[in-house]
Parts: C-alpha cells; structure tokens; sequence
C-alpha cells in the first residue's frame, strides 16, 4: 500500500514545549536480563511530535481521549497549502472550495527546522471555528505545535474549534506532501484518562489502488 508517513519521528530529543516532559525511551528489561525479550519503557508529552488534543486539553469539564470517535481520524481529507502567512483566518480560506471537505490540513511550511522548537509559528485565528463548521469540517490538521499562538495562555482558536465540534491534530509534517485530497488515518490510542494522544499518521493518495 502507498502511504506518505506525515508523523514526526519520536526520538531522544525530539523537540517538546519548553518545559514540557523529555521524550525519553529505555530498554528497562533486557533480553539478556529476561531470558527471551526486550521490553521497553516510554515517558513523553502527550503533546510532542504527531498527536491529537481532546477537549480536557483545555477544558476541565472537557471530554478525554476515550470518549472521541476514531471515525474522526481516518477517511478522506484535504490538503491546502498556506504558508507564508502570519495566521489564517476565515478571509484566507474564503475563496477556496470546500464543499465536501470534513478533514482539513493546512500546510502553513512556518516550522522550518524540525529539530528545534519553533519561535514562532502560523496561528489560526478565532474566526476559524464558525466558517469551517459551516463548511462540515469536522477536523483540522496543522504541521506546527499549536493552532494557537505559542505563547497564547486563552487559546482563542482551540476554544473556538472545540465549541463547533472540529477536532484539533497538530505537528504533522506536510513538507514533502503536494496539495490535493487524500484518505487520512491518524488513529490516537484508547488512553482513558488523557488530554490527548500520540498518533502515527498516514496520507493514501486516493488514485493508489493497492
Ligand atoms: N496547546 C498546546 C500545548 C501547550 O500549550 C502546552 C503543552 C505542553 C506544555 C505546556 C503547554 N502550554 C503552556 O502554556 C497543544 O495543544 O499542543
Ligand atoms: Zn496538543
Ligand atoms: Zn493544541
């Protein structure tokens, strides 16, 4: 099967939010120890790399990651290209046709090395959650950290996305990807209690039949 990979590696420094916890990756029972295996142990953000937030994100009263349907995460999505803007707003996608479209990815290019934390990223803009719940978006997709400002305490654009049922994946990379539609999976993990999830996520061009 043709799958462009538009997740970014996890590995031993990986870039996280200043502060945030290091992703780190330990072989913590050896093969030699145990007799038959390796077993490994993770400790990570939610928020590094490839994931999705859920509403307890940055709503107490939000729903976690197990109440989201893994519907929204896999079928057909659209792929736009952005970059070279401040933020995006309702007037930057406007002239666009829409029709049809349930998952969105904007490709804003404004993380340019990706083994840094970027100072500053493309935002997206309050306004965003009405238009694009008008045009039956139910998910949109960035190639940066936030949809917010990085230093953003109010989180304008997650509130405003949340309070029209569009759910929020961040840190894809759209580098390699050209504009244009595809089928989307980017499946979080059945975590309980999180406001978020990990995911590795995938792009099939729709002309692949295999
Ligand atoms: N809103 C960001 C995450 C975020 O804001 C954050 C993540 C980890 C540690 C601190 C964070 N924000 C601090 O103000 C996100 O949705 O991924
Ligand atoms: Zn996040
Ligand atoms: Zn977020």
């Amino acid at each position: 099967m043709t799958l462009i990979d538009i997740s970014r590696p996890l590995r031993s420094g990986v870039p996280t939010w200043p502060g945030d916890t290091p992703f780190h990756y330990e072989v913590v029972w050896s093969k030699e120890q145990s007799g038959s295996v390796n077993v490994g142990k993770l400790t990570m953000s939610i928020h590094t790399g490839t994931h999705v937030d859920a509403p307890f994100h940055f709503d107490n009263e939000g729903r976690k990651m197990i109440d989201l349907s893994p519907e929204l995460y896999v079928g057909l999505a659209r792929v736009i290209d952005v970059s070279g803007k401040a933020s995006i707003g309702a007037k930057d996608l406007a002239a666009l046709p829409l029709a049809g479209v349930t998952r969105l990815l904007l490709r804003t290019a404004s993380w340019t090395n990706p083994d840094e934390f970027p100072a500053e990223i493309t935002y997206l803009e309050e306004d965003l959650g009405p238009f694009l719940a008008e045009k039956g978006i139910r998910l949109i997709g960035v190639d940066v950290p936030s949809v917010d400002p990085l230093d953003s305490k109010v989180l304008s654009a997650h509130h405003s996305l949340h309070a029209h049922d569009i759910h929020i994946l961040e840190g894809i990379d759209l580098e390699r990807v050209a504009p244009g539609d595809y089928e989307l999976m980017a499946l979080p993990l059945p975590l309980v209690d999180s406001d978020g999830s990990p995911v590795r996520a995938v792009l099939r061009p729709l002309s692949a039949t295999d």
